[in-house]
């Protein structure tokens, strides 16, 4: 099938133009693209294919951009992208320089909000429609929301004071029972029931047409008759949640069927007041091998690289805690909707009792770990750097404070390349390092990450062991073979006289590169330090060697507050002057694209390495002549 309505599809409003079997033609199309495409480039894939007649529906209904569509995550708005005159961006999708991933405000008019961290949608939707209200406009705004995201506390803060407020605003919760992972929670179950007990559906009409039809009687019986009714109707109108928040309740409705998604939305757009309509939809519709596996199809899998040597930080993580667990019972994983992507579905197979799932829900894992360490457990929350943000206050007022063992395994630490801006892990250096009592530690490798974990498992208060996304070599070794490292000591890995690379986790293999190409071609001797511990900051080493050559620090983090501002801090503090280069992530967010193509651009590069060291040389040197 040629693709042809797609080809010549330019603008939303075009969608009007087209009648509901040219649109039914047209979200074939949509998903032959989406394969074709994503296929080739990766990305997001089974959200996607969830939401095809969705977005066809929205923007047939709905003005875009004069109507604002507010999409949760946004993983899921390949579609929406393709309806608003994108389709070109497909082939440069999430690559350096190319099409973003998620919404992106600076990409097009009609991404009304940029998106990548779930549960943020309502909020902000809220937020466009009261400022509608303020300037007395009258355009629709619209929030769509999965039932994963839909676990994250920010969005009952927003249901709450949506409903408080009255205000015109229709939220779409996109219901396929599906996280990344299958969906968990008693919100979860409640919208399951719904879905998948008909007559828990039909009782509710069968209960509305009774009471209709129920005799008006003496005003006594009638209140408690009143009474029973609302009871009965709470007992199966499903909307009750819902309407318990102010919002009117409309559906469940089949995400998937476009004339009664048209119509509903037609429908929907004349209520007044806050309206949610609870679609069921499947995630990865229209392509078996996502259907049947939608939680391998969240992304596009990524080719297996045949009989691989390496392991997966997360893996290696996972793995680690599992075998611990074997012999300590205090240990309990926890994870926010990450099991698969955090490494711990291997601690799950064999400690089902001591894992745990809470939803999209980072502040509530935080303090559940600090609940759970206060009564002896070893907690162990592996999040990715990116969503331990959302928790911030708990780390601090929870966990910190109290100096509690709860461990972070900081996953995806660093540059995550393809998902951009939103998820880099650029930030949890700095963040951490200002909290008291806590540990920072972040390995060269898989085999020191092991030690690491063990380490940490040491430590009676917070720690934090921090790894990138990507593999490592590892040594299959026993768990009980394995040596923890001594706590706040860096570690010297190439002895060097004229200057000193400060180097953290993955990047001291980037230093020693960088100490050959200075011996060997500028007869330039580098000493290579694996820092291993941003706090406590192995200080003695720093003062040592700062004092007899100049410093390069490199690390895969903002250089603001982190390993590199450090070192500063140790030097100015011990009064020690030395030339200091640092090399990290500048004072911006970093886009999307290929860790090499990024790493790059920040001078994160073995070349770079050179450079660095090569000036502080040269300050070095000038200044000794001058002295
Ligand atoms: C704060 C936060 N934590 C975790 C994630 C990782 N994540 C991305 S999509 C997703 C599942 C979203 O489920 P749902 O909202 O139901 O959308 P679906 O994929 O089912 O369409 C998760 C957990 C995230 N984006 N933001
Ligand atoms: C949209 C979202 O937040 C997740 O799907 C994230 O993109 C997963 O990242 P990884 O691919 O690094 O597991
Ligand atoms: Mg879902």
């Amino acid at each position: 099938m040629s693709i042809t309505l797609l080809e010549h599809l330019k603008e939303p409003q075009q969608l009007k133009t087209l009648d509901t079997a040219q649109l039914i033609r047209l979200a074939e199309e949509i998903r032959m693209f989406l394969v074709d495409s994503v296929s080739k480039t990766g990305g997001h894939f089974g959200a996607n294919l969830g939401v095809v007649e969705l977005t066809l529906a929205l923007h047939r209904v709905f003005n875009s951009p004069t109507d604002k569509i507010v999409w949760d995550v946004g993983h899921q708005a390949y579609v929406h992208k393709l309806l608003t005159g994108r389709r070109e961006g497909f082939a440069s999708l999430r690559q350096f320089g190319g099409m973003a991933g998620f919404p992106r405000r600076n990409e097009s008019v009609h991404d009304q909000f940029g998106v990548g961290h779930a549960s943020t949608s309502i909020s902000a939707a809220l937020g466009m429609a009261v400022a509608r209200d303020i300037e007395k406009k009258d355009n629709h705004v619209v929030a769509v929301i999965g039932d994963g995201a839909l676990t994250g506390g920010m969005a009952m803060e927003a249901l709450n004071h949506a409903g408080d407020l009255g205000t015109n605003l229709l939220v779409i919760l996109n219901d396929n029972e599906m996280s990344i992972s299958a969906n968990v929670g008693a919100l979860s179950s409640y919208l399951t029931k719904l879905r998948s007990d008909p007559t828990y559906a039909r009782t509710k009409a069968d209960v509305e047409q009774l009471l209709r039809k129920l005799p008006a009687i003496g005003n006594r019986l009638t209140n408690t008759l009143e009474r029973l009714k609302d009871g009965m109707r709470t007992m199966v109108v499903p909307g009750q949640f819902f309407e318990a928040f102010g919002f009117r309740y409309l559906g469940p409705v089949d995400g998937h069927d476009l004339r009664a998604l048209l119509k509903t939305l037609e429908d929907a757009k004349q209520l007044t007041g806050p309206v949610l309509l609870h679609l069921i939809t499947q995630k990865g519709k229209g392509y078996a091998s996502a259907e049947n596996a939608p939680d391998k199809f969240h992304a596009w899998p990524s080719q297996s690289k045949g009989e691989k040597k390496t392991k997966s930080y997360s893996q290696i993580f996972g793995e680690t805690i599992r075998d611990l667990a074997r012999t300590d019972n205090r240990i309990v994983a926890v994870s926010a909707a990450m099991l698969p992507g955090t490494g711990l579905t291997a601690f799950q197979a064999e400690h089902p009792n001591r894992c745990f799932d809470v939803g999209i829900a980072e502040q509530h894992a935080t303090t559940f770990c600090a609940g759970l360490a206060t009564q002896g457990m070893r907690p162990v929350f592996a999040v990715y750097s990116t969503f331990l943000q959302r928790a911030y206050d708990q780390v601090i007022h929870d966990v910190s404070i109290q100096n509690l063992p709860v461990m972070f395994g900081i996953d995806r630490a660093g540059l995550v390349g393809a998902d951009g801006e939103t998820h880099q892990g650029a930030f949890d250096i700095s963040f951490l390092r200002t909290v008291p009592n806590m540990t920072i530690m972040m390995p060269r490798n898989g085999d020191e990450l092991k030690r690491m974990v063990k380490t940490a498992l040491t430590i009676d208060g917070p720690s934090a062991v921090r790894y990138p996304r990507g593999d490592s070599l590892v040594e299959d070794n026993l768990i009980e073979d394995v040596q923890p490292v001594p706590i706040g000591r860096a570690e010297v890995v190439r002895e060097g006289s004229h200057v000193a690379l400060f180097a953290l986790g993955p990047m001291v293999d980037l230093a020693l590169k960088a100490a050959d190409i200075l011996f060997n071609e500028h007869a330039l001797d580098a000493k290579v330090i694996n820092v291993r511990f941003v706090k406590p900051l192995d200080k003695n080493l720093v003062i040592d060697t700062a004092q007899v050559m100049p410093l390069v620090t490199i690390e895969e983090a903002a250089l603001m507050g982190g390993m590199g501002s450090a070192i500063l801090e140790c030097l100015v503090d011990a009064s020690v002057a030395a030339d200091v280069k640092r090399l990290g992530l500048p004072d911006r967010f970093i886009p999307h694209g290929s860790p090499a193509d990024l790493l790059k651009t920040v001078g994160l590069t073995v070349e770079g390495i050179v450079q660095a060291a090569l000036s502080v040389d040269h300050r070095t040197n000038a200044r000794r002549q001058v002295n």
